[in-house]
């Protein structure tokens, strides 16, 4: 990791709601995975982004590729998902929603169920450990794969909603924005939210793609991750906005993505300053913590500092951030609970 974070924002209680699980692989368990497949000849170089370091988005997507390979079998997805549990739950996450693109393998005889299977395997697994964190999964549809793979999606996620004791709450659409057109999505998308699962769909994370984001806004998705350039002083539009505010959808916002990936030109300039302004429900999240080489306390620290926010104000942020969550009341309930209970220890 490029620092740590000082001891409040590791001891404040976290909601991580925006966390690709092959995104947020750690060194050490790049360690073991390179250890297992050294046929491959990866270095670190090509799985992480570090210290001062910028990428294209488009080298982003290569990084994935990479730990794709990397990350191949169920036993390889088992430990990456179970360390990945883990390190945020050290990290002072209490609840995490992960999100993950089923894969298959041709020579690993992994299928798409199988993948799914095994990411809610290690969440119970985390679970019976005793690991303090409530976990809930996401599955992700991966644009540029287009409309059929999509809907399957959509049918695998609806198969798990019904049947996986409530672990898998939602559906992200996610993959290279610059990749296939989300038109060709829709009706997997609107299967989706008629069968009862929430969306997280990526949007506006490139310029010039008001019309795309338009179509999507009109669903509505119950969350946006990024929108990172919806609003009129970046190029998107007043209207794009007041569908935004007018359904009220919280936005996930990943400060160092965005400026790792060269969306975002520096933190100061970071769309979160425009949405939290306006006191619309902005989420702190890490995006790929293993990729861009931070985690949830040092992304809070980094908007307090980059924005002046007072301790306060980032427990409230924190706080408010359980109201964005997929699960349900009760879920919300309960950490509102752990929060109250947890704020003397924090502020001593
Ligand atoms: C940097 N901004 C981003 N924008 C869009 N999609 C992203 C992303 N970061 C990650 N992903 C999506 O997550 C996958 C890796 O995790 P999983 O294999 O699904 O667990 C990537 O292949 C991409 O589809
Ligand atoms: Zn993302």
């Amino acid at each position: 990791m490029d620092n740590e974070a000082d001891v409040f924002y590791r001891e404040l209680p976290k909601v991580e709601l925006h966390a690709h699980l092959n995104g947020s692989v750690s060194v050490r368990t790049m360690e073991k995975l390179i250890s297992r497949k050294p046929h491959l000849n990866v270095e670190h170089s090509m799985t992480a982004i570090g210290k001062g370091q910028r990428r294209t988005l488009d080298e982003c997507f290569q990084v994935f590729k990479v730990i794709h390979q990397l990350v191949d079998t169920e036993e390889d997805i088992l430990m990456v998902a179970t360390d990945v549990i883990r390190e945020f739950a050290a990290d002072g996450v209490r609840y995490l929603e992960l999100r993950s693109t089923p894969r298959e393998g041709i020579n690993t005889g992994l299928t798409k169920k199988r993948y799914v299977e095994t990411v809610i395997n290690a969440i119970q697994q985390c679970k019976n450990e005793g690991v303090d964190i409530d976990v809930r999964f996401l599955v992700a549809i991966d644009r540029r794969n287009g409309t059929e793979v999509a809907m399957e999606t959509v049918k695998l996620a609806e198969e798990f909603l019904l049947s996986s004791d409530g672990l898998v709450v939602g559906l992200d659409l996610s993959g290279d924005p610059k990749v296939g057109h989300a038109k060709d999505l829709l009706p997997a998308l609107h299967k989706a939210k008629n069968c009862g699962l929430k969306l997280s769909l990526h949007l506006s994370e490139v310029p010039a793609q008001q019309e795309e984001s338009d179509l999507l806004l009109n669903l509505p998705p119950d969350r946006i991750g990024h929108g990172t350039f919806l609003h009129p002083e970046v190029g998107g539009s007043q209207s794009l906005v007041d569908k935004v505010l007018k359904n009220n959808i919280p936005l996930e916002l990943c400060l160092t993505s965005n400026i790792k990936g060269q969306t975002v030109p520096c933190y100061s300039k970071h769309h979160f300053k425009y949405w939290y302004q306006l006191g619309h429900p902005s989420v702190i999240c890490t995006d790929d913590k293993g990729v861009f080489c931070t985690d949830l306390s040092q992304e809070y620290q980094l908007a307090a500092t980059t924005f002046g926010l007072s301790r306060e104000a980032v427990w409230k942020l924190s706080q408010q951030a359980i109201d964005c969550i997929f699960a349900p009341e009760t879920m919300k309930k309960q950490l509102k609970q752990k929060w109250t209970d947890l704020q003397h220890q924090v502020f001593q």
